[in-house]
């Protein structure tokens, strides 16, 4: 679908922040294969989370939404069945790959496979470990990329591995696959990246060692059913912390943005930026209002640690930079071309397109900053962090900017257009 979407003379209100997916995506995981049940909420109710629904249904898990909470029947660590039809994931890269890790293990043959976006994202990254383990997996073209065949083993190893990426998803999968495996399985982080899985196995009543980026987790243990409650996504207020710093005479309230450290990197930069941010820690203290105002921004430059802390968040970053002072340099990011799309490129060439200065490099971006942008017509190439990139930068526009397969927002962020509509206050 092509849209017209929206230009904002300024930005005036607040928002609720919907639930965190890689949080969710965990939640009905952990919660299938704890003992019992488990209760939801905060859950994000968007295309990828609800295909990890879907696909736990289908893995013989009752499941049900009464609408405050999900409600997930844990069957232990042995309840999976077998699926006769193929376990669609859809556009979601950490279902895939967590579910590699949960399936490597088991007595039965499992088929994945997912969307044409999908179907080009690399999965040697997790076969590699899995198969160390003892799974057998088979992708695609060399196994390379989905659809994945996993077939049944007796039993799975453990393994001690050096991450050649850094990625959340990776390690997921081999903790998934550790909690299964005879012995002690022991991941090393190329950098700290998320650690929601981490956090979620011991809410579960499991335990892992961490000990900087060297985690160590025993087989054969009991998780238990839990109450979680979902923070909303840093990766989804972040298009509207960059908005409120860029749309003139702005000033917007973030409700329910978690915090966590290994997340937060884009609050570093718009500090580093000089964005006029307040950030008020809620009594939970894994979530936060964040307050934002339009801001003069400076340049800055990113790379290293940081990146996995904010790597989704790079596409609105590379705006922001567009629109300040100076010249950002983003470099160590090369997993932006493995995404949804090649963001990289999507991103230089969506931006030019509106006219902003951005130069590709190897591993990153160069953004001159100070490029006032114009009409033009984008195309989001169905990735939802390109889509909602885009339309933050036409806030900026007056002329019309159409956006190709704007329907991508529902990916990750259904009631994303309805919000922008609410802060220009033409909504309704
Ligand atoms: O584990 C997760 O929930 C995620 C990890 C990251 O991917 P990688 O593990 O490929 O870096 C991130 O880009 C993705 O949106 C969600
Ligand atoms: C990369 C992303 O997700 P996934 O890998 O789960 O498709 C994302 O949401 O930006």
């Amino acid at each position: 679908m092509r849209k017209l979407i929206n230009h904002a003379k300024s930005l005036q209100g607040k928002l609720t922040i919907p639930g965190d997916k890689s949080i969710s995506h965990r939640s009905v995981m952990f919660g299938s294969i704890a003992e019992g049940e488990t209760r939801i909420t905060g859950f994000l109710r968007a295309d990828d989370c609800l295909n990890t629904i879907k696909v736990m249904r289908q893995l013989g898990i009752q499941i049900h939404d009464n609408g405050d909470e999900i409600i997930v029947e844990g069957r232990g660590m042995n309840g999976l069945r077998p699926s006769k039809e193929i376990l669609d994931v859809g556009n979601s890269g950490t279902t895939i790959r967590l579910l590699s890790g949960l399936l490597a293990g088991q007595s039965f043959t499992s088929v994945i496979a997912g969307d044409n976006s999908l179907n080009k994202r690399p999965m040697q990254r997790v076969i590699a470990p899995l198969e160390q383990m003892g799974a057998k997996i088979s992708g695609d073209k060399d196994s390379e990329f989905p659809p994945l065949t996993i077939e049944p083993i007796n039993e799975l190893h453990a393994i001690e591995y050096e991450m050649p990426v850094a990625s959340a998803q990776v390690k997921s999968a081999i903790i998934l696959a550790g909690l299964q495996a005879e012995g002690e399985t022991v991941v090393i982080e190329k950098e700290q990246s998320r650690n929601h899985t981490e956090e979620m196995l011991q809410q579960f009543g499991g335990s892992l060692q961490i000990d900087d980026k060297v985690i160590r987790i025993k087989g054969g243990q009991t998780l238990r059913g839990q109450r979680i409650e979902v923070p909303g996504d840093i990766s989804s207020a972040a298009f509207f912390l960059a908005a409120g710093l860029i749309v003139p005479n702005s000033e917007i309230l973030l409700e329910n943005v978690g915090m966590n450290e290994t997340r937060s990197g884009i609050i570093d930069v718009i500090k580093a930026m000089g964005g006029d941010i307040t950030i008020d820690m809620r009594e939970n203290r894994i979530s936060a209002d964040i307050t934002v105002r339009t801001s003069q921004l400076k340049a800055t430059t990113i790379g290293g640690s940081i990146i996995p802390r904010l790597i989704d968040e790079l596409p609105v970053i590379a705006l922001l930079a567009t629109q300040a002072e100076g010249i950002t340099v983003i470099k160590d990011a090369e997993e932006l071309k493995v995404k949804e799309t090649n963001r990289i490129q999507a991103v230089a060439s969506q931006l030019n397109h509106m006219q902003a200065n951005i130069i590709e490099t190897e591993d990153g971006l160069i953004v001159h900053g100070g490029t006032p942008l114009a009409g033009a017509t984008v195309d989001s190439f169905g990735d939802h962090r390109i889509g909602m990139m885009l339309q933050v930068a036409a806030l900026l526009v007056k002329e019309d900017v159409f956006l190709k397969e704007a329907e991508c927002v529902n990916i990750s962020y259904p009631t994303f257009f309805d919000e922008v509509l609410n802060l220009t206050g033409t909504a309704g």
